[in-house]
Protein backbone atom coordinates (compact mmCIF):
# COMPACT_ATOMS: atom_id res chain seq x y z
CA UNK A 1 0.00 0.00 0.00
CA UNK A 2 1.21 3.37 -0.59
CA UNK A 3 1.83 5.77 2.18
CA UNK A 4 2.22 9.05 1.92
CA UNK A 5 3.11 11.36 -1.11
CA UNK A 6 6.97 11.63 -0.74
CA UNK A 7 7.75 14.27 -3.09
CA UNK A 8 7.00 16.46 -6.20
CA UNK A 9 9.73 15.83 -8.92
CA UNK A 10 10.03 19.31 -10.84
CA UNK A 11 11.96 19.73 -13.65
CA UNK A 12 14.01 22.68 -14.49
CA UNK A 13 16.86 24.23 -16.74
CA UNK A 14 18.65 26.36 -14.30
CA UNK A 15 18.76 24.39 -11.31
CA UNK A 16 20.70 27.72 -9.10
CA UNK A 17 17.61 30.07 -10.57
CA UNK A 18 14.68 27.21 -9.23
CA UNK A 19 16.40 26.59 -6.30
CA UNK A 20 16.35 30.85 -5.44
CA UNK A 21 12.81 31.33 -6.70
CA UNK A 22 11.72 28.44 -4.75
CA UNK A 23 13.42 29.67 -1.75
CA UNK A 24 11.32 33.08 -1.94
CA UNK A 25 7.73 30.76 -2.77
CA UNK A 26 8.43 28.63 0.06
CA UNK A 27 9.72 30.40 2.26
CA UNK A 28 12.44 28.19 3.43
CA UNK A 29 15.54 27.18 2.32
CA UNK A 30 16.38 23.71 0.78
CA UNK A 31 17.76 21.39 3.58
CA UNK A 32 20.13 19.53 0.17
CA UNK A 33 21.41 19.13 -2.26
CA UNK A 34 22.54 16.22 -3.95
CA UNK A 35 24.31 14.51 -7.48
CA UNK A 36 22.92 11.34 -8.49
CA UNK A 37 25.41 9.99 -11.18
CA UNK A 38 23.13 6.85 -12.18
CA UNK A 39 20.52 9.18 -13.18
CA UNK A 40 22.58 12.12 -14.73
CA UNK A 41 20.73 14.62 -12.45
CA UNK A 42 21.35 17.34 -9.49
CA UNK A 43 18.75 17.43 -7.22
CA UNK A 44 17.54 20.03 -4.53
CA UNK A 45 15.30 19.44 -1.95
CA UNK A 46 12.56 21.35 0.04
CA UNK A 47 10.70 20.09 2.93
CA UNK A 48 7.03 20.73 2.98
CA UNK A 49 4.86 19.68 5.66
CA UNK A 50 5.19 16.08 5.51
CA UNK A 51 6.01 15.91 1.81
CA UNK A 52 9.25 17.22 -0.60
CA UNK A 53 9.66 19.15 -3.61
CA UNK A 54 12.73 18.00 -5.78
CA UNK A 55 14.10 20.11 -8.12
CA UNK A 56 15.56 18.02 -10.51
CA UNK A 57 18.05 19.62 -13.65
CA UNK A 58 19.74 16.93 -15.88
CA UNK A 59 23.49 16.96 -16.09
CA UNK A 60 24.14 14.23 -19.28
CA UNK A 61 22.84 14.36 -22.41
CA UNK A 62 21.14 10.83 -22.12
CA UNK A 63 19.49 11.98 -17.93
CA UNK A 64 15.56 11.02 -18.60
CA UNK A 65 15.42 15.09 -17.40
CA UNK A 66 17.66 16.65 -19.98
CA UNK A 67 15.66 14.49 -22.89
CA UNK A 68 12.30 15.67 -20.95
CA UNK A 69 12.80 19.34 -20.92
CA UNK A 70 14.31 18.88 -24.82
CA UNK A 71 10.81 18.27 -25.56
CA UNK A 72 8.36 19.67 -22.71
CA UNK A 73 8.55 22.89 -20.81
CA UNK A 74 9.61 23.18 -17.38
CA UNK A 75 7.27 21.73 -14.55
CA UNK A 76 6.27 18.68 -13.01
CA UNK A 77 8.01 15.67 -13.82
CA UNK A 78 7.22 12.80 -11.39
CA UNK A 79 4.96 11.95 -8.44
CA UNK A 80 6.62 10.19 -5.49
CA UNK A 81 4.89 7.78 -2.90
CA UNK A 82 6.31 6.65 0.13
CA UNK A 83 6.04 2.35 0.68
CA UNK A 84 7.08 0.34 3.60
CA UNK A 85 8.26 -2.59 1.11
CA UNK A 86 9.51 -1.56 -2.67
CA UNK A 87 9.60 -4.52 -3.60
CA UNK A 88 6.54 -5.97 -2.62
CA UNK A 89 4.85 -3.23 -3.96
CA UNK A 90 6.99 -3.66 -7.30
CA UNK A 91 4.96 -7.19 -6.94
CA UNK A 92 1.68 -6.04 -6.56
CA UNK A 93 1.86 -3.59 -9.58
CA UNK A 94 3.10 -6.24 -12.14
CA UNK A 95 0.30 -8.55 -10.77
CA UNK A 96 -1.93 -5.26 -11.52
CA UNK A 97 -0.69 -5.08 -14.89
CA UNK A 98 1.25 -1.88 -14.79
CA UNK A 99 4.76 -1.48 -16.22
CA UNK A 100 7.78 -0.77 -14.21
CA UNK A 101 10.53 0.99 -15.44
CA UNK A 102 13.29 -1.27 -13.27
CA UNK A 103 13.17 -5.17 -12.73
CA UNK A 104 15.11 -4.01 -9.08
CA UNK A 105 15.03 -0.87 -7.08
CA UNK A 106 17.98 1.31 -7.18
CA UNK A 107 19.36 3.77 -5.50
CA UNK A 108 17.75 7.47 -5.54
CA UNK A 109 18.27 10.45 -3.83
CA UNK A 110 18.04 11.02 0.24
CA UNK A 111 18.64 7.47 1.06
CA UNK A 112 16.01 5.85 -0.98
CA UNK A 113 15.24 2.61 -3.08
CA UNK A 114 13.01 3.82 -6.42
CA UNK A 115 11.35 2.56 -8.98
CA UNK A 116 9.03 4.12 -11.57
CA UNK A 117 6.17 2.75 -13.11
CA UNK A 118 5.74 4.58 -16.98
CA UNK A 119 2.77 7.12 -17.72
CA UNK A 120 1.82 5.20 -20.49
CA UNK A 121 0.33 2.76 -17.63
CA UNK A 122 -0.41 4.86 -14.76
CA UNK A 123 -2.88 7.52 -16.47
CA UNK A 124 0.39 9.86 -18.16
CA UNK A 125 1.56 9.93 -15.01
CA UNK A 126 5.25 9.27 -13.99
CA UNK A 127 5.16 7.48 -10.59
CA UNK A 128 8.01 6.91 -8.41
CA UNK A 129 7.71 4.20 -5.75
CA UNK A 130 10.47 5.08 -2.56
CA UNK A 131 11.39 3.09 0.12
CA UNK A 132 13.74 4.71 2.68
CA UNK A 133 16.95 2.89 3.69
CA UNK A 134 18.56 5.61 5.49
CA UNK A 135 19.26 8.91 7.73
CA UNK A 136 17.35 11.37 5.64
CA UNK A 137 18.75 15.13 5.88
CA UNK A 138 15.25 15.83 7.04
CA UNK A 139 11.84 14.27 8.10
C1 LIG B 1 17.21 11.60 -8.21
C2 LIG B 1 16.77 10.20 -8.25
C3 LIG B 1 15.28 9.99 -8.22
C4 LIG B 1 14.78 10.34 -6.82
O1 LIG B 1 15.41 9.83 -5.87
O2 LIG B 1 13.78 11.03 -6.62
C5 LIG B 1 14.55 10.75 -9.31
O3 LIG B 1 13.56 11.35 -9.17
S1 LIG B 1 15.31 10.58 -10.88
C6 LIG B 1 14.18 11.38 -12.02
C7 LIG B 1 14.68 11.17 -13.40
N1 LIG B 1 14.64 9.78 -13.76
C8 LIG B 1 13.57 9.21 -14.39
O4 LIG B 1 12.59 9.86 -14.75
C9 LIG B 1 13.67 7.71 -14.62
C10 LIG B 1 12.38 7.14 -15.17
N2 LIG B 1 12.04 7.74 -16.46
C11 LIG B 1 12.27 7.08 -17.64
O5 LIG B 1 12.71 5.94 -17.66
C12 LIG B 1 11.95 7.84 -18.91
O6 LIG B 1 11.98 9.22 -18.68
C13 LIG B 1 10.56 7.45 -19.53
C14 LIG B 1 9.41 7.81 -18.60
C15 LIG B 1 10.54 5.93 -19.86
C16 LIG B 1 10.40 8.23 -20.83
O7 LIG B 1 11.53 7.98 -21.60
P1 LIG B 1 11.44 7.81 -23.21
O8 LIG B 1 10.44 6.77 -23.55
O9 LIG B 1 12.81 7.65 -23.75
O10 LIG B 1 10.94 9.26 -23.59
P2 LIG B 1 9.88 9.74 -24.61
O11 LIG B 1 10.04 11.20 -24.72
O12 LIG B 1 9.97 8.93 -25.89
O13 LIG B 1 8.49 9.46 -23.89
C17 LIG B 1 7.64 8.40 -24.22
C18 LIG B 1 6.23 8.85 -23.83
O14 LIG B 1 6.17 9.08 -22.41
C19 LIG B 1 5.79 10.44 -22.15
N3 LIG B 1 6.55 10.91 -20.99
C20 LIG B 1 7.88 10.93 -20.87
N4 LIG B 1 8.23 11.43 -19.67
C21 LIG B 1 7.08 11.70 -19.04
C22 LIG B 1 6.78 12.24 -17.75
N5 LIG B 1 7.77 12.58 -16.89
N6 LIG B 1 5.50 12.41 -17.41
C23 LIG B 1 4.48 12.07 -18.26
N7 LIG B 1 4.70 11.54 -19.52
C24 LIG B 1 5.98 11.38 -19.87
C25 LIG B 1 6.17 11.19 -23.39
O15 LIG B 1 5.41 12.35 -23.52
C26 LIG B 1 5.86 10.17 -24.49
O16 LIG B 1 4.48 10.18 -24.73
P3 LIG B 1 3.91 10.21 -26.25
O17 LIG B 1 4.52 11.41 -26.88
O18 LIG B 1 2.42 10.26 -26.08
O19 LIG B 1 4.38 8.91 -26.86
CO1 LIG C 1 12.11 11.79 -7.60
Amino acid sequence: MFANLEHLGLAVHDLEAATALYTTLLGQAPYKKEHVASEGVDTVFFQVGGSKIELLAGTTPDSAITKYLGKKPEGIHHVAFEVADIRAEMQRLRQEGFTLLNEEPKRGADNKLVCFVHPKSAAGVLVELCQTIGPTDHE
